[in-house]
């Protein structure tokens, strides 16, 4: 059975950042599929992948680029499954450039644009998760018992005051 939720990214250098989005979905039990799908580079590749996402059985797509990052909203164009972008941080521009890039979409093509970089990350694993958890009571569960882990974690005094 296919993985409900895809994280693609650009390249390879992406790992460093959309790994927080798969280990966040490993710590929530939830399937998933990486992969390096690249509208500029593998521009066949990443057709081939968002026009078969839905008979292939995914639900969610996480999408990773940086600097000119076309590939979250070329994949919305391409599939109607849900697309989230993650920006990730570039050299040149600190992912602003990615941030632009994803967030600006025309009316018509939704892409929900997290954050730049890890925060952004996570957050699209916990949406997606969210997303998929409308229809499955146990996995809405865990995203509840992940958030109180993440609220009692949170001391009440910061460390060194007085
Ligand atoms: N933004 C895109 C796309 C795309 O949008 O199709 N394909 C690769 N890239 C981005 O190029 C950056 C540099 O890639 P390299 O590190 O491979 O040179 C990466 O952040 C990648 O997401």
């Amino acid at each position: 059975m296919t993985a409900p939720i895809a994280i693609i990214m650009g390249s390879q250098s992406d790992w460093e950042t959309m790994r927080h989005a798969a280990e966040t979905l490993t710590a929530l039990g939830v399937a998933h599929d990486a992969r390096i799908v690249s509208a500029h580079r593998t521009p066949d590749r990443l057709y081939g992948f968002a026009k078969g996402a839905k008979a292939a059985g995914f639900k969610v797509i996480i999408a990773g680029a940086g600097g000119a990052a076309h590939l979250p909203g070329m994949t919305a164009a391409l599939t109607e499954l849900p697309v989230f972008g993650v920006p990730v941080e570039s050299k040149a521009l600190s992912g602003v450039d990615s941030l632009y890039s994803i967030v600006q979409m025309p009316a018509g093509i939704p892409v929900g644009t997290l954050a730049i970089g890890k925060a952004g990350a996570v957050n699209a694993a916990l949406l997606a998760a969210s997303v998929l958890a409308l229809g499955d009571d146990a996995l809405a569960e865990r995203l509840s018992a992940w958030r109180t882990k993440q609220t009692n974690a949170i001391a009440e005094r910061p460390e060194g005051a007085a």
